[in-house]
């Protein structure tokens, strides 16, 4: 049966519903403080975080290690409390049973026993839910067909990691967090994991992700969050974080000096690289018009979005 067919119970709003930024979120955090270590020497994992996770969307909460991302997921998954502010999700206590069960997760950190076969682990896992999804769907979207009879021991680093997506979904839950959840996996592999992380979404369920990588989050996600020492440092679309974080870079060969350069409004850098000069630019328009007008003999121009990557350094890099 193809994913598309399967019966979810979610909370999706009817196709000319409202768009997900106005529908009523599914989870929040709300001016969480999560402090570790004594009130002498404490560690702010989170300080003042808002967040929220509206049905059927794709987010990515990006950061440096150590931002807290981690920390956001496990107080969303009632693993641990905050310290100040709150955490709901469904309206509820996550730490309530039955949130819960309407929720999977795959994290950094699961430990299953290698001595189990998968379609076991399924089995155990299947069990502690209401209403599982059917061990032909798990296997058939977390792409397990052929290994199910495998020990989970035996398996490959990308096949584990498709397997701990399986057991996040076991319970058909209308809300998955994913914890770096193509690690270990083949180019192949990963896309074929976000084009079922984008049908999960399609189907009103909603999905929160973190990555290092960046293509990932750029390829997947509708909204990114970038965090930084526990706090929320940079929201919106993918193309909305890389317009808004230094601008464009102009690659040309001219005459014109650096210093006339850097002179230019909007202008943020000027490099050198090799017989070419690199000029970063908020407003990219307005510079070559000026580099043209002032150098007849400008030649090679070429002018770039940042990627995904350079908003990314730029915007953590304090
Ligand atoms: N149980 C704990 N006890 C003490 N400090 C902790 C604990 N858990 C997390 N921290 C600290 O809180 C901060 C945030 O950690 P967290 O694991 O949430 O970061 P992260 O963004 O998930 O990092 P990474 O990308 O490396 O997984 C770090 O400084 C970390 O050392």
């Amino acid at each position: 049966m193809p994913l598309t067919s399967i019966a979810y119970e979610t909370e999706t709003p009817p196709a000319n519903g409202p768009h997900i930024a106005h529908r009523q979120p599914v989870a929040t955090l709300t001016g969480v403080t999560k402090r570790y270590g004594s009130a002498s020497a404490p560690t702010f994992a989170l300080d003042r975080l808002d967040l929220a996770l509206r049905p059927g969307e794709i987010v990515a909460l990006l950061g440096p290690n150590g931002a807290g991302k981690s920390t956001a997921i496990k107080l969303l998954l009632g693993l641990i409390a905050p310290t100040s502010g709150s955490a709901r999700v469904f309206g509820s206590d996550p730490r309530e049973a039955a949130t819960r069960t309407r929720v999977g997760a795959m994290l950094q950190v699961s430990r299953i026993t290698e001595m189990l076969k998968v379609r076991e682990h399924l089995d155990l896992f299947r069990s502690y839910y209401p209403n599982p999804l059917s061990i032909p769907d798990i296997l058939r979207i977390a792409q397990l067909r052929g290994i199910e009879d495998r020990l989970f021991g035996q398996l490959s680093g990308g096949q584990k990691q498709r397997v701990l997506f399986a057991l996040a979904l076991c319970g058909n839950p209308d809300l998955i967090f994913l914890d770096e959840p193509t690690v270990g996996m083949d180019i192949e592999a990963r896309r074929g994991l976000w084009t079922e992380i984008r049908l999960l979404a399609a189907m009103g369920k909603t999905v929160l992700l973190t990555t290092h990588y960046l293509e990932e989050a750029d390829a997947l996600a509708d909204r990114i969050i970038v965090i930084n020492k526990g706090r929320v440092i940079c929201e919106g679309t993918p193309a909305e974080i890389k317009r808004n974080s230094g601008g464009r870079r102009i690659r040309c060969n001219t005459s014109l000096s650096a210093e006339v350069l850097q002179s230019l409004p909007s202008v943020t850098s000027v490099e050198q690289s090799g017989e070419a000069t690199i000029v970063t630019a908020t407003h990219a328009e307005n510079v070559v018009r000026e580099m043209l007008r002032r150098d007849e003999t400008l030649s090679g121009l070429e002018i770039a979005s940042p990627a995904l990557e350079d908003a990314f350094l730029a915007l953590t890099k304090s």
